[in-house]
Formats: C-alpha cells, structure tokens, sequence
C-alpha cells in the first residue's frame, strides 16, 4: 500500500512549524509534499526539510491523504476552489482564521473538514491548537487531523464553532499578549536604570516561571498572585496601579475586539 500523503497547500510559517513537527516526530520527509507558489520559500522548505515542494497543484502527482491548508483567509475560496476535484478523496484540515466549515465544504464540494486555530509556539513544538469539526466527520478523520496539530503541541476541541474566534482571542493571537507585555517589560526596566538585554532577561525568566508555577500548581492564578503580594508591599503597589487603571477591563476589551474581528473574517472571506 501507498504510504499516507499529506500535502500543504501553503508553505508559510505555520506550515513549515508543523512539517517540522511531523517530520520530528518519525513521519518520511517523503511523505510530505508542500505547494507553495514563492520559490525562495519554496527551496528553503526542500533544502531544510527534504520535503517535496511544488509551485503549483499541475505537478502534483502523489495521491493525497490530508491536505493541511496554511494559506491566508483572504485567498483561501479561490485556491480551495482550484484544487477541490484534484483533492476531493482527502481530508481537509485548515488553519486559516476565521473561514468556517461551512463555507469550505461548499468550495471542496466535501464534507471532510476539520477547522482548526494554532498558534505560532507551534515552532518550538509548544503550541496550541483548537479544533473543530461538524457532525460528518468521523472519528477517523477527527483523530488524523489531531495527529498533524498534536505534532507541534497540545490539541483541544471546541463543540461549536463560534468558539473557535474564542479561541483565536485566547491562545491563536495570544503570543502577541505575552510578547506586547513583554515589550512593556523590557521598555520599563531600562526606564528603571537596567540595561535592555538584562531587562529582556529578567522579563522573559519571569514569563517562564510564572506559567511554568501557574501550570504545575493547583491553585487559582488570583490565589498564586495573592501569594506574592504583601499587604502594603511592593507588588501591592504595582497592582493596586493596574486596578486603577482599569487594565483588566481593557484587556478583556482588547481580547473582545480580536473575537470580534474573527467572526468578521467569515463573512468577509467566507463567501
Ligand atoms: N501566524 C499565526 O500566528 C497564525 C496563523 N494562522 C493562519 O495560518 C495561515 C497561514 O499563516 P502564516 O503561515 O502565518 O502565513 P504565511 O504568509 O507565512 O504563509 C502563507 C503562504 O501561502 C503561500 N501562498 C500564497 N498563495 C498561494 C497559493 N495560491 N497556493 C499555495 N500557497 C500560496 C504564500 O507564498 C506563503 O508562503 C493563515 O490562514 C492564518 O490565518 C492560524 C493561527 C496562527
Ligand atoms: O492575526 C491573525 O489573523 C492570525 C490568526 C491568529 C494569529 N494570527
């Protein structure tokens, strides 16, 4: 028999994350074929990865098994479109943001769909990814498709799909918090009379080992924050300032704003 194919259509950052996670986990570099139209991406993922590259579907020989679409939202309906007779035996699994199943299997003219939002930690094999699938798609294909994203980090399932652009506020734009926060950080300690690189240091470590803490503990993060605050005390200080500022609320705001802006991709590049 044929080994299974997966084929990318898209050879940007994420896909090159996950071709390296599969890859890193056992699976052929033959077994990988990507379609990326840019050649000098295309020849970096040939030469770094040994993956087969192609920059169009016309060379396209292999029988597909699943084909990862890592493509931007806003081109996705006419390069699905392209490909749906070519690729119709597959299953889909895309990672474009905000396009919904719906709209995909009626541009695949399929019902095997697996929508699903990754995050860019899936570089370093620590990402997380939110999935979802409709009614149709069987175990089989759910556990397939779980496989690909599972090679770069955690996988969680939602049950409706709406709260996939929940998860695209929390986990799929979220790196961008932590690095904005970060940022902040770093700006802040050379304000207060450290050096960049040494700021940067102490920002990072501390990111660290506060998920690390939060991850391992069982305690509430409000009960790990109590924890390093003492009545009148220094971090009692900082957060009294956040409190006053109303950063919560504008987090949650900023975080809405991301949910928001998701659930406007499907119908704009959903129709
Ligand atoms: N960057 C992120 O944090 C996340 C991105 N996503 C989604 O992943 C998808 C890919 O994002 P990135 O990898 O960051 O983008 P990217 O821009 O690095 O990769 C997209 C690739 O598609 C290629 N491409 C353009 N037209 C094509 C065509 N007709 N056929 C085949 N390939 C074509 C481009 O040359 C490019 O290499 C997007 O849909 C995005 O919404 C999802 C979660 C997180
Ligand atoms: O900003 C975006 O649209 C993509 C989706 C999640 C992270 N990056």
């Amino acid at each position: 028999m044929a080994m299974a194919t997966t084929l990318f259509v898209g050879g940007g950052n994420m896909a090159r994350a996950i071709i390296g996670g599969l890859l890193q986990q056992g699976q052929a570099p033959t077994s990988i074929v990507v379609i990326e139209p840019h050649e000098a991406t295309r020849l970096a993922l040939q030469q770094d990865l040994g993956v087969t590259a192609h920059a169009d579907s016309a060379s396209l020989t292999e029988p597909v098994d699943v084909v990862v679409w890592a493509v931007k939202p806003q081109v996705l309906k006419p390069v699905m479109q392209a490909l749906a007779v070519q690729l119709h035996s597959a299953l889909h699994l895309s990672i474009a943001a905000g396009v919904t199943t719906a709209a995909m299997q009626q541009w695949l003219g399929s019902s095997r769909v697996v929508r699903a939002m990754p995050n860019t930690p899936a570089l370093i094999g620590k990402g997380i990814a939110g999935l979802f699938a409709n009614a149709d798609v069987n175990q089989a294909d759910r556990t397939a498709a779980a496989a690909v994203l599972q090679a770069v980090g955690e996988v969680l399932w939602v049950e409706a799909e709406a709260q996939l652009d929940a998860v695209t506020a929390l986990s799929g734009s979220g790196p961008a918090y932590v690095f904005y926060f970060l940022e902040a950080m770093q700006q802040a300690g050379q304000q207060l009379g450290l050096s960049a690189q040494q700021a940067y240091q102490l920002a990072v470590a501390t990111f660290e080992g506060a998920s690390a803490l939060a991850a391992r503990s069982e305690e509430t993060p409000e009960v790990l924050r109590q924890r390093v605050t003492s009545k009148g005390g220094t971090t009692y200080a900082a957060t009294t300032t956040l409190d006053q500022l109303d950063v919560k609320a504008h987090f949650i705001a900023a975080m809405q704003a991301c949910h928001d802006r998701a659930a406007e991709m499907a119908q704009e590049f959903g129709n």
